[in-house]
């Protein structure tokens, strides 16, 4: 039988459900990952749009913070969205003092860039590699101030005459979007989810993982 591939997300704070439903509509088989040992099971992870702040703090209450970063270091596939990727990117303008992040993507992200007046709001983008228009719902979105040379820029928005801001970058198997691809309802709403999860090669061993 073929199945698709585990893919996690982290559940200490933020919009699980959202993407849990996201991943299952796609065909990978979701996971919600609160323990070291679920995070050995997953062949990739979704770190949810939430609060980054409050996210890397119980990272390290759970004691997830240093096993994340082994795993992204051995080439976890990783979708960070929103406050996700907040938490994937090495540096942080406008963070709390000294905010930490779980890193690896080699970006400077701005958080809640887009400012007050237009905190939240819905757009659309195309991103590169996804077919088509996507809807794109930003709550209190960060950008990317700052991409480093190994990073591909799949998608900005217009935020002003001339200015493209960066929302949607990909580094190898880390993937980040401002936005919120969760939203939305079906196949058509979870391009992005698609994309992601057609990267993940399902680990048919499940080698050294323990299924929780
Ligand atoms: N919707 C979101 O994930 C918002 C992110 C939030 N502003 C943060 O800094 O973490």
């Amino acid at each position: 039988m073929v199945t698709g591939p585990r893919i996690g997300v982290l559940a200490l704070q933020g919009d699980v459900p959202e993407h849990v439903a996201a991943l299952a509509g796609v065909g990978a088989r979701p996971l919600v990952v609160r323990r070291e040992a679920e995070l050995d099971a997953c062949d990739a992870l979704v770190l949810p749009g939430g609060e980054s702040t409050t996210m890397v703090r119980l990272l390290r209450i759970f004691d997830l913070l240093g096993p994340l970063r082994a795993r992204i270091a051995g080439g976890l596939p990783v979708l960070g969205t929103c406050a996700g990727m907040i938490l994937l990117a090495d540096r942080v303008l406008d963070g709390e003092r000294g905010q930490e992040t779980v890193g690896g993507l080699d970006v400077t992200v701005r958080r809640n860039a887009f400012g007050r007046q237009v905190d939240s709001f819905e757009g659309s983008v195309t991103m590169a590699g996804v077919p088509g228009r996507l809807p794109a719902v930003f709550i209190r979105a960060p950008w990317v101030e700052e991409a480093g040379p190994g990073v591909d820029v799949l998608a900005r928005v217009d935020a002003g005459p001339g200015v493209g801001r960066i929302v949607a970058v990909r580094q190898g198997p880390l993937l980040a979007t401002s936005f919120h691809p969760e939203v939305g309802e079906g196949p058509d709403a979870w391009r992005v989810h698609r994309y992601f999860a057609e990267q993940v090669v399902p680990d048919p061993a499940g080698a050294r993982r323990r299924d929780p």
